[in-house]
């Protein structure tokens, strides 16, 4: 049997990562390329194929595709692959906090018989969370805890003297609408608690920037008819992008992995 053409749509960090970590995991999948618009630059690996439109990917009949791009690639992108039959992986799923976003891609998933999967990326407990949301939930909260670097190019720039902070400082408070919308490369897990909990104006969202982080923490605190819970993680950062967190190139991985196994754990 051929192995499976997995291509992802944009070559940064996630990607990178994912194609290194598939290449070294032994389970004979690959990333055999990706799409980007001519106009972006890349330093892929020579030998890894490059598409420049959606349309000569479509054209390739690719089995599966990564989104690791952007939240303007899941509007632009995603919903004509599905059209066209192409299950897809979503990972910048802030962009699912837009209702007509959300609908294009429901739409265009039935059309085409395709699926559209959105990863845990970052965080996990999303499945005690889909499980307690059944029983009735309370209250969903999420604190995203990450170095001033980390934060660079978002609108922490104009509240915070970033370079300069002296100590862990909260910049945002309010719902996941918001989060996901304005700070689209740093909290899409903001994305992920809200589609398995209480929505994205149900979730309260608490943002920070702390100089004495080492990498990036999520907390989610859940309570409910269920009961409660609450977990830490404490993410190492992909050496290339400190705003993204290695277990999110490693969820995509695991979703790329069940994706093409027989028994889903
Ligand atoms: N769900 C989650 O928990 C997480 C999601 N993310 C999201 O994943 C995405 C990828 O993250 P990284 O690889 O770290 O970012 P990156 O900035 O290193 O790479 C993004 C890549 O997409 C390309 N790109 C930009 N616009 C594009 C377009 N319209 N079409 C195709 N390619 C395009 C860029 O040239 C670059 O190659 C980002 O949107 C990020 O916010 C990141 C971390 C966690
Ligand atoms: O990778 C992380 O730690 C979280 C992140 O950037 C995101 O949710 O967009």
């Amino acid at each position: 049997m051929t192995s499976p053409l997995i291509v992802s749509i944009g070559f940064g960090a996630m990607a990178r990562s994912l194609a290194a970590s598939l290449e070294k995991g032994g389970s004979g999948l690959r990333l055999g390329g990706f799409l980007l618009p001519e106009h972006l630059p890349t330093d892929a690996p020579a030998g890894m194929r490059r598409w420049n439109s959606v349309d000569d990917l479509i054209a390739a009949r690719p089995d599966l595709v990564i989104e690791c791009a952007t939240h303007a690639a899941v509007r632009e992108t995603v919903p004509q692959l599905l059209e066209a039959g192409i299950d897809v992986v979503i990972v910048s799923i802030g962009a699912l906090g837009d209702a007509g976003t959300v609908a294009r891609i429901e739409a265009a998933a039935k059309t085409g018989r395709a699926r559209a999967i959105a990863v845990s990326g970052a965080i996990g407990g999303l499945d005690v969370l889909r499980s307690a949301k059944l029983a009735g939930l309370d209250s969903v909260a999420y604190i995203g805890r990450k170095p001033p670097t980390a934060w660079k190019g978002t609108p922490a720039e104009r509240l915070l003297d970033l370079p300069n902070l002296k100590e862990a400082t909260v910049f945002y408070e309010g719902d996941a609408v918001e989060a996901a919308r304005d700070y689209p490369k740093n909290t899409n897990v903001t994305a992920a608690v809200a589609l398995a909990g209480l929505g994205f104006k149900g979730t309260r969202v608490r943002l920070i920037a702390d100089p004495a982080a080492s990498g990036n923490t999520h907390e989610l605190e859940a309570k409910g008819a269920f009961g409660s819970f609450h977990i830490l993680l404490n993410n190492k950062p992909l050496p290339e992008n400190p705003k993204t967190s290695w277990l999110a190139a490693l969820s995509v991985e695991q979703a790329v992995l069940r994706h093409f196994s027989s028994l889903e754990v």
